[in-house]
């Protein structure tokens, strides 16, 4: 018997050195060990009905549960740490510290009020009140992010207002107006429920894995792939370990595309993906390495940093990550919702009013460019794009009058004036007309905007092509909002100040439109106005 208490003290000791070192892995075996030494002395003790030493050995085993939790929590195995707080709190449910972890550990699972209970529980504790400001910490936090993943109203005004300094803002899941159902442009996509207008938020949700790299723009082609590389085999990694930690996590992965006939994929509903969904409705499945490998070739998406965006500059910080249920969008090059990466969340918004029943888009590659590069974009992406904008250009490109002003694009010391005339000019006579005019100027927008901001080609051409107004009301019709569009507007609205012939008012209301289309409704109106404002310095 005391050989046992002395086995047990040492192992004690052992595992509560390894907890405070960090040593998450050891220690959880330490604990493991532990853990089964209290239930087969409990089960003994049960027999002789020593109801004292019972009841020590209960809260030994109490809180050996609660410390592995606690280092299963910091190694992100989240549904094994839940394990051991449920198994804790049957032995003592009220025991402070379980209620801590536990409160913790549904917080990281985005179970916002559950977390909520948990931690208000522990804040009722008489002998804790040492703890109280963390208690409140985590209180107020949960109250937050519970009110978010209710009604979506996210703001990050302060965080852009700040240039971005210090930790990304707490940014809770967010499943808006949307749905998923079979797409006629292929497999699976999302939908809208309801008519909404540009700007609204429609989906904000975490990566399963991110992994980011540094790589300067001025560093060798050579160095710049090993450092990509380097960066894909790290996310594989880390794709691989939470896969391994999750069930929920591995069946959600299973049900992405692999490319391959995607007509033939079951349409899940989009209740698996909340946070809350039961954890019956998950299987165990098995992904095999090349399977998920393919999986991440065809789903994961390259971080567009939300701080790069506004700043309107490149940013050298390179991003990979996997965000499941955006992985069901799929491509158009006359997209409607637009993303952007805060943290390691990815924000979805209407880029333009959207009716109920629309499917979802967005761009995958940049779409202000021509037929022929977005096709080789498409390509690389292993699809045909057969969105309505490239029908109709790959029509109108096999026209040898295209090609020529195709070849004429990069051509050194050449007058974009002449292509911009010549373009308009050719589709004035083959007819082409409304979003379709849209659609060619969208491929041809360098050579547009080139023209719109130099005075003496304006001088030149101006009288003989489209007023710029035209044309961009042309292509956020046919396109949506996007920064270099934005950018324009509000270079000639400083040039002519905002009395231009009384259109100053209306053209910023324009812009303030786009605006909310480009980084939509996340930030106060005063915010988004200073950022257009600063977009046209
Ligand atoms: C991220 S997934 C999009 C969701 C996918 N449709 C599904 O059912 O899971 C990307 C894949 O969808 C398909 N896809 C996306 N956009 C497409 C488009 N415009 N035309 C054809 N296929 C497209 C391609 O197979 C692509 O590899």
């Amino acid at each position: 018997m005391e050989e046992e208490e002395d086995r047990m003290q040492n192992l004690r000791s052992k595992a509560t050195e390894l907890l405070l070192r960090k040593e998450w892995k050891d220690s959880i075996e330490a604990y493991s060990e532990l853990i089964s030494l209290c239930h087969d002395q409990i089960s003994n003790t049960h027999q002789n009905l020593d109801s004292n030493h019972l009841s020590k050995l209960k809260k030994s085993l109490c809180l050996a549960l609660c410390n592995r939790a606690e280092a299963r929590l910091n190694l992100q195995e989240f549904p094994q740490a839940l394990k051991d707080c449920n198994e804790a709190a049957r032995i003592g449910n009220t025991h402070f510290k379980t209620l801590l972890c536990k409160g913790k550990i549904l917080l990281s699972l985005n179970l916002y009020g559950l977390a909520l209970d948990c931690f208000k529980e522990a804040s009722l504790d008489p002998h804790e009140l040492e703890n109280s400001e963390t208690i409140n910490g985590y209180l107020e936090k949960c109250k937050k992010l519970e009110f978010l993943s209710r009604t979506g109203a996210f703001d990050i005004s302060d965080w852009i207002l700040n240039k971005f300094h210090g930790k990304p803002p707490e940014l809770a899941e967010y499943i808006g107006p949307i749905e998923i159902k079979k797409s006629e442009i292929s497999g699976r996509g999302l939908f809208a429920t309801k008519n909404v207008d540009s700007g609204t938020l429609l989906l904000v949700t975490k990566a399963i894995a991110t992994e980011r790299a540094i790589v300067p723009e001025s560093v060798f082609q050579d160095s710049k792939e090993q450092a990509q590389l380097d960066m894909w085999k790290n996310f594989i990694d880390k794709v691989v370990e939470s896969t391994k930690k999750c069930i929920r996590t591995r069946d959600l992965i299973c049900k992405l595309s692999t490319g391959e006939n995607e007509d033939h994929l079951e349409v899940p509903d989009i209740d698996l993906f909340r946070p809350e969904a039961e954890d019956s409705r998950f299987h165990d499945k098995k992904i095999d390495k090349e399977n998920l490998l393919n999986i991440l070739d065809v789903n994961s998406l390259v971080e567009e940093l939300i701080s790069a965006k506004v700043q309107g500059k490149n940013s050298d910080v390179h991003g990979i990550g996997l965000w499941i249920l955006a992985s069901f969008i799929n491509h158009s090059c006359d997209p409607n919702v637009r993303r952007s990466h805060v943290g390691d969340h990815v924000i979805i918004h209407a880029s333009r009013d959207i009716k109920a029943g629309e499917e979802l888009t967005f761009a995958y590659f940049d779409v202000f460019s021509p037929f022929r590069n977005r096709e080789e974009k498409a390509k690389n992406w292993g699809f045909v794009c057969k969105c309505k904008r490239c029908n109709l250009e790959n029509g109108v490109c096999s026209n040898q009058e295209m090609m020529e002003i195709e070849m004429f694009l990069g051509g050194k010391g050449l007058d974009n004036g002449g292509v911009v005339y010549r373009l308009e000019e050719s589709m004035r006579r083959w007819m082409v007309r409304g979003k379709g005019k849209g659609y060619l100027r969208s491929s041809f927008w360098q050579v547009y905007s080139e023209v719109y901001e130099s005075e003496r080609l304006l001088r030149k051409w101006g009288s003989k092509i489209p007023l710029m107004e035209n044309v961009l009301d042309s292509v956020v019709d046919a396109v949506g909002s996007d920064e270099r569009i934005v950018k324009l507007l509000m270079r000639r609205l400083k040039r002519n100040g905002c009395g231009h012939k009384g259109n100053g008012i209306l053209e910023m209301e324009k812009s303030m439109k786009l605006g909310r289309g480009l980084y939509g409704k996340i930030m106060k109106k005063q915010t988004l106005r200073t950022i257009l404002i600063q977009l046209g310095n």
